[in-house]
């Protein structure tokens, strides 16, 4: 069984005296080493949909299954314990905190699921650090580093737990186009060379045109499901 996210009429309504629909009918199949990009007019339910995959929202109906596992049926407990270990989240801003440095921020999550030892915890922080190119900065905090390295802690954090599943918002919205376009190769090294599959939020077209699969929304349904060519032939000439 491939399939790591199963969605299958995945709606989402917010009860109010006119209720709000956010995502409506939404089906989609996603398999491992996918690179997906999730497309869409601002307000089209980008956001929400990543939130109801990620277990971050549930869903009004419809169901979902991630790495095989009817989420519906799970606890509150069990839930959480499927998102630390299954996905991993980068946002537009990285939500890193201040207060920690850039080590402990990436060791939260293991600490959260509780499989390491204080040692193995920080050995793979400082691993997983050093793979993003962040060898000097570990002990800084992260007001210490630019956009795009905290960014590159974000998605440090988010493998923390080694998930096949990394799911961004928006992840290279607020950086500039030099660091955009080291955030955009991170998450397309994490497909085709660590093997995850990757879902992207992104209102740059020219971003979502490189992604193996395109998910256009219009008014909170999935207009149309595209891929396209794999590998080298769909990167920049110019890496
Ligand atoms: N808590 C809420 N209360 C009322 N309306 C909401 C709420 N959350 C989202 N919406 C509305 O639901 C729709 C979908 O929002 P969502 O953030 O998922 O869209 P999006 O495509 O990600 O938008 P953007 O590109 O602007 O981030 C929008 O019309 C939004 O205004």
């Amino acid at each position: 069984m491939s399939a790591l996210i199963e969605a299958e009429h995945l709606t989402r309504i917010l009860p109010a005296v006119v209720p709000v629909t956010l995502v409506k009918d939404i089906s989609v199949t996603v398999a491992a080493r996918e690179f997906v990009a999730i497309t869409g007019p601002s307000g089209s339910g980008k956001s929400s949909l990543l939130y109801l995959l990620g277990l971050l929202d549930r869903p009004s109906s419809g169901s979902l299954r991630i790495a095989g596992e009817d989420v519906s049926t799970l606890s509150e407990d069990a839930r959480a314990a499927l998102r630390l270990s299954t996905l991993g989240f980068v946002f537009q801003f990285h939500f890193l905190l201040p207060e920690f440095t850039v080590r402990e921020n990436v060791e939260i999550p293991m600490r959260r699921l509780g499989r390491l030892s204080r040692r193995q915890m920080r050995a793979r922080a400082g691993e997983l650090l050093e793979s993003l190119g962040l060898v000097g900065h570990v002990d800084k905090r992260p007001d210490q580093l630019s956009g795009g390295q905290r960014q590159r802690v974000a998605v440090a954090r988010a493998l923390a737990n080694d998930p096949p599943i990394v799911l961004a918002d928006e992840p290279t919205g607020s950086l500039d186009s030099k660091s955009s376009e080291q955030v955009f190769q991170i998450l397309d090294e994490l497909v085709h060379v660590r093997g995850k599959t990757v879902l992207a939020v992104t209102h740059d077209i020219g971003l979502a045109d490189r992604m193996d699969r395109r998910l256009h929304l219009v008014d909170g349904r999935l207009e149309s499901d595209e891929r396209r060519s794999t590998g080298a032939a769909s990167r920049p000439e110019n890496g």
